[in-house]
């Protein structure tokens, strides 16, 4: 069976395509990184290191690469064969891959109008259906209805800490043992694919919120509060107990507006939570703060994992959150001169002011409760 892979970066190759290889898949990784697809062509294999105390080695093998920009013809006839699409390259990136990928659906639906499931694995809500109607506004309204009777774009929440890697090995990639994928199981077309590790669901909205406002937003606090005290790792930035007691209060935070909105079990979620405390502690990963910081913008838009929660919190308590706020505070506040979303906020911040750069970024009104929140925070 043959899988096409959109990004060959840390979660493509650790993640999603060790998993397909599990699957019997042969993975064919698409990028723009001639480095990497050079390395997939010689090798036809890599390595995973599970980082933990034994530091367990998988090989996954049947791996080939095609760059997208100087190779698109290849892409379109990989998309022909392929049994299974999967992405991985940034939730920014899905509108730029939609063209290619609408190319190739044209000409599979021309020859083999066999089902086909798109899955994007992006931490985002809806990032599949986001890519549907990307690839979608590509095609003519012919081609739309033969797309939307074969391919499936199910959504999907996915959660394994891989970060940077500094490996001599350029292909090889260390990443925690801990892994999640989930994929909403209404949206497939055709049969559902076999993968050992995927977990289908009727429903994804819940699954994709409890990670993103748990993970993710955890995950923050030690990447802003912990860039403010100038620790450069998230390791590092978990000592601190200042910090450790902005993650527990900004996840008990999260953790009641999931629990009053969803019904989530409360002692399950207590549960969920410490566990992915005890992940951001790993002392055999190295995860920079400034990867897990990436993209301020994107991290203080309207439904991600900083603002999202917020409001639902105060929506479902009627209180203002402390620890939300901090953290909103200092992901506002990020400079990054390596980070090109933390340059562009922190212009948006000089020419605009914290509390309409906030307003703008976060689609929040002048007179909601959580600006003037956050400014205080930061004059604080
Ligand atoms: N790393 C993690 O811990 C982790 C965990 C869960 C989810 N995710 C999500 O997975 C996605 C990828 O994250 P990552 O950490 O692997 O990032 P990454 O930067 O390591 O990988 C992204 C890859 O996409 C490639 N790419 C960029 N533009 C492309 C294009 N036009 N066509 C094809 N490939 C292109 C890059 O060259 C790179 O190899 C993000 O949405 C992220 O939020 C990451
Ligand atoms: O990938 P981002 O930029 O959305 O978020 C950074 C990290 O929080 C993220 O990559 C986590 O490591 C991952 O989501 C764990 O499953």
């Amino acid at each position: 069976m043959l899988a096409v892979h959109f990004g060959a970066g840390n979660i493509g190759r650790g993640f999603i395509g060790a998993l397909l290889y599990e699957a019997k898949y042969r993975t064919i990784f698409v990028d723009v990184n001639q480095e990497v697809i050079d390395r997939l062509n010689k090798e036809n294999q890599y390595e995973v290191i599970l980082a933990g105390a034994t530091k367990k080695k998988q090989v996954v093998k049947q791996v080939s690469g095609i760059n997208s920009v100087t190779n698109p013809v290849d892409v379109v006839a990989a998309i022909e064969k392929a049994d299974i699409v999967t992405t991985a390259v940034g939730p920014t990136i899905l509108k730029v891959i939609a063209k290619l990928i609408a190319t190739g659906l044209e000409a599979r639906v021309a020859k083999n109008a066999q089902p086909l499931n798109i899955i994007a694995c992006e931490n985002m809500l809806g990032g599949s259906t986001l890519l549907k109607e990307e690839v979608l506004s590509h095609v003519t309204e012919e081609i739309k209805h033969t797309i939307e009777q074969y391919v499936g774009f199910p959504d999907a929440a996915v959660d394994r800490i891989v970060p940077n890697q500094v490996n001599d090995d350029r292909l090889q990639v260390a990443v925690e043992p801990y892994y999640e994928w989930v994929v909403e199981k209404p949206a497939l077309k055709g049969k559902t694919p076999v993968i050992d590790g995927v977990t289908y669901v009727e429903d994804l909205k819940p699954y994709i919120e409890r990670k993103l406002f748990t993970v993710n937003t955890g995950h923050a606090v030690p990447a802003y509060i912990g860039h403010q005290k100038g620790y450069p790792t998230i390791y590092e930035a978990m000592q601190d107990e200042e910090i450790q007691a902005i993650i527990d209060g900004a996840l008990q935070e999260s953790g009641e507006a999931l629990i009053q909105f969803y019904g989530f079990n409360r002692h399950e979620h207590a549960a969920y939570r410490s566990k992915i405390i005890e992940r951001f502690k790993n002392p055999h990963i190295s995860d920079e703060v400034t990867r897990v910081g990436r993209g301020p913008i994107r991290k203080l838009g309207a439904r991600d994992r900083l603002i999202r929660p917020a409001i639902l919190y105060m929506e479902q308590t009627g209180k203002i959150p402390s620890y939300l706020v901090k953290t909103i505070a200092a992901a506002l506040t990020y400079g990054n001169i390596q980070d090109e979303e933390a340059v562009n906020l922190q212009v948006l911040v000089n020419k605009e002011g914290y509390a309409n750069a906030l307003q703008i970024v976060a689609e929040l009104s002048a007179e909601h409760p959580l600006v003037d929140a956050v400014i205080k925070e930061i004059n604080k």
